[in-house]
């Protein structure tokens, strides 16, 4: 759920819809929050104060001090061309580096981060994507993004949320008011307002939470690194015995069916839909019992955290790191293809495709010993490689996932007062349960300049509205037509909204929308999608491909790869990525003939699931 346009043109436009900038606005200060003095342990939140200045939209975002780098090497024979500069392509990049492996990061845009960017309008840093960032606490080791950081010598400094997202859902008799639920950072105080609402499943959402528990807890011993790889699958193992066990008995289970053994009312298993369905787009059936494991607890563990300066910091400190490292990421590189080369297979006549770089549209090219792709696997392999070239699991993907669908977007700068008495950054609203998975259905808010207020102005608040939407509501349309449909929708948006922020229409001073067809340009997502969801009920986390494919020397990495979408999520399958391609490079130990069967055997559950 992105929205990346505005950084791309600030230089160019002017914002499409926004209301007028206060030129002479006085400026308010902030109310400070009791949380806001909450500073995480990572370092310490100092509010930059800027003046809100009309001028401040013809500031080029990054400043001009940043230095875009455009260029890199072609005369090289990268262990690693990376197509993509998304958090999945960074992580492996920095995993990468960091074992001293020669790499090239290929952006198209120019910016890192991708979805978890972030963009500057107006004195307001808008997050492209989602402002909810898990895996950057301290402890364990399912802190991936904190991790990844520290591989190229970075940390991030950050405030933590008190809650993870407050629901406010569709009035019903039990809740004439609506249902009101807020995920408290503190377990036990999550559990206890759920349980107020349903006394008579106290125990059931206990032993439901439980459960997830169980599986964070095995996760958050392990080392994460590549499983698809049966060396280190084994030496784990060995030496965690009880949490692989207890992994492996979840491998397969979607999250609906392990709630429905503990909780019996339906509409707290409606709650567990749309505790699911915020950060996967599917109901509680079709999601894994391993991510909901992941995101149900890390929430309380880790906790929530903000990086300060807003997301799109955690791919800047990432890409510095690489290049300080050796690497090199070069913006403005779009990949127009994926070169492949035949080789022999095994011992016989039989011959296999292999890739061995890519070439850009500018026509440059760069070879390497691995291509890792970033893209969508739907635009890498119809877009980079070729509908005609198709290897059969793609296919096999094809039936058993389709595209989630996009996001509208609405970022707003607003006067203080609109947010007054909030501290909550995120909100869910629904007003009827039947439109939980219809577009338009679920309201996101997020409210980040409530933990940051660096993000925008003094007297002035960041809020972002997002809501799943389809390209096919925005095909066709003349620019005028399109332009209308804009505005129509985010005053739609906007009214919905007065139910948390009343005034709110009042109180906007800026305002630009992006649509699934802007998440599609910018971004260069299929049509605008989030990313894979199942078609029919998934094996568990068994379904999703991990990060090898059929060509050799082929590598996918980001949300179309198992574990799917989130930053976090991403990030494992960077960690997992750069892992299968170090052993595939020989510069870390395997087994070779356990490796090829274990393969083998992996490929085999993957097509019969
Ligand atoms: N709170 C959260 O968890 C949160 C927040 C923001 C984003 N996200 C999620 O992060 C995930 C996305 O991460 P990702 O790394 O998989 O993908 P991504 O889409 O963010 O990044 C892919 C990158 O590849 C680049 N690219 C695509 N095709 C290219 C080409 N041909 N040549 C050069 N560059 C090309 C794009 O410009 C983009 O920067 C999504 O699921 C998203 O929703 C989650
Ligand atoms: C080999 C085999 C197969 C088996 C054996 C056993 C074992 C050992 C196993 C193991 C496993 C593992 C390691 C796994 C791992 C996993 C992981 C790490 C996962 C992760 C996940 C994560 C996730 C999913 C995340 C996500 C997130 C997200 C998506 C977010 C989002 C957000 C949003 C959208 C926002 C919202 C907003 C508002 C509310 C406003």
């Amino acid at each position: 759920m992105q929205l990346a346009n505005a950084a791309f043109s600030a230089t160019s436009r002017a914002p499409t819809s926004c209301s007028a900038l206060p030129r002479s606005s006085a400026p308010l200060r902030h109310a400070v929050l009791p949380h806001q003095n909450l500073v995480a342990e990572t370092g310490r939140l100092q509010p930059k104060h800027r003046s809100l200045k009309p001028e401040a939209t013809k500031t080029p975002y990054p400043p001009p001090s940043r230095v875009i780098q455009t260029d890199a090497p072609t005369d090289v024979e990268y262990d690693a061309v990376i197509v993509g500069g998304g958090m999945g392509g960074l992580a492996t990049a920095a995993q990468l580096v960091a074992k001293g492996a020669k790499v090239v990061v290929l952006e198209k845009y120019l910016l890192p981060g991708g979805s978890a960017a972030h963009f500057k309008r107006a004195g307001f840093t808008f997050d492209v994507g989602s402002s909810m960032m898990f895996g950057m606490g301290q402890e364990g080791t399912t802190n991936l993004i904190t991790k990844c950081l520290q591989a190229v010598g970075r940390q991030l400094p950050t405030v933590p949320d008190p809650t993870q997202v407050v629901y406010h859902l569709p009035k019903s008799e039990r809740f004439p008011q609506g249902l009101h639920v807020s995920v408290w950072r503190r377990y036990e105080a999550f559990l206890t307002e759920l349980g107020e609402r349903f006394p008579h499943e106290r125990a059931g959402i206990r032993a439901f939470y439980d459960e997830c528990w169980k599986v964070f807890n095995s996760l958050n011993v392990l080392e994460l690194k590549s499983l698809e790889e049966p060396r280190y699958l084994l030496g784990q193992f060995a030496v965690q015995p009880l949490a692989c066990l207890t992994l492996a008995s979840m491998v397969a289970a979607n999250t609906g069916e392990v709630a429905r053994r503990h909780i019996k009312d339906p509409e707290l298993l409606r709650f567990i839909d749309i505790e699911c369905f915020i950060w996967s787009t599917v109901s509680a059936d079709l999601t894994p019992m391993i991510n909901s494991g992941m995101v149900f607890c890390d929430r309380h563990f880790g906790g929530i955290n903000y990086p300060v300066g807003g997301v799109g910091r955690i791919g800047e400190e990432l890409a510095e790191g690489i290049i300080e490292h050796g690497g090199h990421v070069a913006y403005k590189a779009h990949v127009k293809e994926i070169l492949l080369a035949e080789e022999a297979a095994g011992g016989g006549e039989q011959r296999q495709q292999r890739a061995v770089g890519v070439r850009l549209a500018d026509g440059r090219v760069f070879r390497g010993k691995t291509v890792i792709s970033n893209a969508t696997r739907w635009d890498t392999f119809e877009g980079l490689i070729g509908e005609d070239k198709l290897p059969t699991s793609e296919k096999l993907f094809r039936q058993r996932y389709k595209k989630s669908p996009s996001f509208f977007s609405l970022h707003m700068g607003v006067r203080a007062e609109v947010l007054r008495g909030l501290s909550d950054c995120h909100h869910i609203l629904l007003e009827d349960w039947g439109k939980m998975e219809d577009a338009r259905g679920v309201v996101f808010l997020s409210l980040p300049s409530l933990l940051d207020p660096s993000l925008a102005p003094p007297g002035y608040h960041v809020v972002h509205a997002f809501t799943p939407d389809w390209i096919d509501n925005w095909q066709d349309l003349s620019p005028s037509e399109y332009e209308a449909a804009k505005e129509a929708v985010s005053d739609q948006l906007c009214e919905r909204l007065e139910a948390v922020l009343p005034g709110l229409r009042e109180g906007i001073v800026f305002r630009e929308a992006g649509t699934p067809r802007t998440h599609r340009r910018y971004l260069s997502r299929v049509d605008g999608s989030y990313g894979p969801i199942p078609s029919r009920r998934p094996l568990g986390m068994l379904s999703m491909p991990l990060n090898t494919t059929d060509i050799r020397g082929l590598y996918c990495v980001g949300d179309s790869t198992f574990p799917g979408q989130g930053v976090n999520a991403v990030v494992f399958s960077g960690f997992g990525c750069a892992h299968r391609v170090l052993c595939d490079l020989g510069r870390e130990p395997t087994w070779p003939l356990l490796d090829q069967a274990y393969g083998r055997l992996l490929a085999a559950v993957r097509n019969a699931s």
